[in-house]
């Protein structure tokens, strides 16, 4: 039945962590990907940096593109306020199916919703068909090379407002050298560069924040 690297990651949430406890459910994914297998969760160092940026941005309506296993998806949504909503995207079925478990057994199904898709067909329907205004909270990990075209689009959607935090994984690994360098000098955002470490490695990587102007 585990025949994936991500079943196993979830097999090992289910078998140690406790069920409706989001902390335990992401320090489960940490422990196991220190030890066993590595995989590309933003992981526990970069995690903190997002935990904070979260919590000082104190964001209602959040977006994510490239859910993967759920780890980041939990690890925001066990910030959330009430009511507060985190809209994460991811097209492989088979992490979709992973994601939703481990996000319904970290409790936070309430809070979160994934959008089973492509981002570049999702981001156009958030208005009419998920009946989204503008984002608060924008966090962005899914293919590097898509970072710079996504954001274009959530721009063309009018989906930033002023002071929407859009927050990027893996600025230097694996890079996302297009992106960064728009979101830097195209003077609609304010970035600020978080340096950090690759999860689970000793190799530098950094997030990057980029603040809507408006
Ligand atoms: C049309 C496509 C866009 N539309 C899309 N629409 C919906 N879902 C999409 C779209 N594009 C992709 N996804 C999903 O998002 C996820 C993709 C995540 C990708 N993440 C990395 O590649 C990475 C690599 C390393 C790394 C570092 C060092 C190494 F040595 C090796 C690896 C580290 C990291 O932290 C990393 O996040 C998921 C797997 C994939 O199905
Ligand atoms: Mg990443």
């Amino acid at each position: 039945m585990n025949h994936t690297k991500e079943q196993r990651v979830l097999q090992y949430v289910l078998d140690n962590a406790t069920r409706g406890d989001p902390q335990s459910v992401v320090d489960s994914i940490d422990n196991y990907c220190n030890k066993e297998e590595w995989a590309m969760n933003v992981g526990d160092q970069k995690g903190l940096i997002l935990d904070n940026i979260v919590n000082e941005s104190n964001p209602c309506v959040l977006l994510e593109l490239g859910t993967y296993c759920g780890y980041s998806a939990v690890r925001i949504a066990r910030l959330l306020k009430p009511g507060a909503h985190l809209y994460t995207v991811e097209f492989n079925p088979a992490f979709a199916a992973v994601a939703k478990q481990m996000i319904e057994f970290a409790g936070v199904q309430d809070k979160v919703q994934i959008l089973e898709g492509n981002t570049q067909d999702i981001i156009p329907q958030l208005k009419k068909k998920y009946e989204v205004d503008t984002l608060d909270f924008v966090f962005i990990d899914h293919w590097k090379d898509k970072y710079l075209e996504d954001t274009k689009l959530l721009e063309k959607c009018n989906l930033l407002r002023k002071g929407t935090v859009v927050l990027a994984d893996n600025v230097i690994v694996p890079g996302a050298p297009d992106f960064l360098e728009y979101v830097r000098t195209c003077g609609r955002y304010d970035c600020t560069n978080y340096p950090s470490f690759l999860e689970y490695m000793d190799e530098k990587d950094a997030l990057e924040k980029a603040i809507f102007r408006g």
